[in-house]
């Protein structure tokens, strides 16, 4: 029997079967434990019991224990759009806003890097994320979510010098940052189909896509190209929301449809998308995204269109 099974044998029952490596070096013996599902009470009581089998096992003259925590299954959800312009970051962060008051944990990355504009619709402007070795910690928004961007990595005006890899390597800082509890992370894609479109692809493997589109044949057909995408890579769409989908009018409430209505519900079908919904252009929405207070942590039928989309997001998460 080698060194590593005579002390092997010595540990309880339960360090055994959950044991990941035991080493013994220089008469330091370091026991790493796969602790997923364990309490902080299991856990301590555990620990305890590996010193205690171990302290006077020949050769040991110190023990360690590393408990290997349950990582969260973090999912992802890309947000992309074929264009700029149709509202792809309004509705990244009310989504990500609505989720968090469907009870779900979830964190932002802003990966625009030609516009990024999260940290205005969430109030944290000016605000600059700390970072634990290497890490960057989200910063904290007051709509229990952390969020992370691009605009925190560059300098303001230089986003548009940044290509392929200093972009890709952007991406993922902000991807693997510390998310802490987080299972969801809502990712605002640059518009179009770009680098960071595939780096995200190639890397980061999205759960799933959420596709943003306004009523109008052209952003619909640029939206039709997003799909094919994320198609082509494997990742799964989720579905088509419509933004600015009917004009609310500030002074009578009463709705029209200056681009027209129901086609981007005819194109997801065509494609054989889901539609996840309508949000109406509504001055309301613009002045609240622009005061840092998004709609959907308020009350009011245009809460209600994102509380409705993430949902039908969650939803598609959980049956997945
Ligand atoms: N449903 C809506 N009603 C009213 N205004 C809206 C709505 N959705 C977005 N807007 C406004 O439209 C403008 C563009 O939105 P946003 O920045 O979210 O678009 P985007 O697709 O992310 O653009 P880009 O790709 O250029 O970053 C913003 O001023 C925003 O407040």
């Amino acid at each position: 029997m080698s060194d590593n099974d005579a002390l092997k044998s010595l540990l309880p029952p339960l360090a055994q079967a959950r044991l990941q490596s035991l080493r013994l070096a220089d008469g330091t013996a370091t026991v790493i434990l796969d602790a997923s599902g364990f309490d902080g009470i299991e856990r301590d009581r555990l620990e305890a019991a590996i010193k205690e089998a171990l302290a006077a096992a020949p050769g040991v003259s110190e023990v360690r224990v590393a408990m290997m925590a349950d990582k969260p299954r973090r999912r992802i959800i890309a947000v992309g759009s074929g264009k700029g312009g149709v509202g792809k970051s309004t509705v990244s962060a009310n989504l990500a806003v609505a989720l968090a008051r469907l009870g779900r944990k979830v964190g932002l990355v802003d990966a625009d890097i030609y516009g990024p504009s999260q940290p205005r619709l969430l109030g944290t402007e000016g605000k600059r994320p700390d970072a634990r070795e290497k890490q960057l910690i989200p910063v904290p928004t007051a709509f229990g979510l952390g969020v992370l961007s691009m605009g925190n990595l560059i300098e303001p005006g230089k986003a548009i010098a940044w290509r392929g890899p200093m972009a890709g390597n952007a991406l993922g800082q902000l991807v693997d940052a510390d998310w802490g509890a987080a299972e969801i992370l809502v990712v605002d894609l640059p518009p179009g189909t770009g680098d960071v479109q595939l780096t995200m692809l190639q890397r980061h493997k999205p759960a799933g896509a959420v596709i943003v589109s306004t009523p109008q044949d052209l952003a619909l057909i640029d939206a039709t190209r997003a799909m094919q995408l994320f198609e082509a890579g494997q990742v799964p769409v989720i579905g088509l929301v419509e933004n600015m989908a009917g004009y609310v009018c500030p002074h009578c409430g009463e709705v029209s449809d200056p681009f027209g209505r129901g086609g981007a519900e005819a194109e997801a079908a065509r494609l054989g998308h889901a539609f996840l919904g309508r949000i109406p252009l509504d001055m309301m929405i613009r002045q609240a995204s622009d005061a840092g207070v998004p709609p959907a942590a308020g009350d009011g039928p245009q809460a209600e269109a994102f509380l409705a989309l993430a949902r039908r997001v969650a939803t598609w998460l959980d049956n997945s």
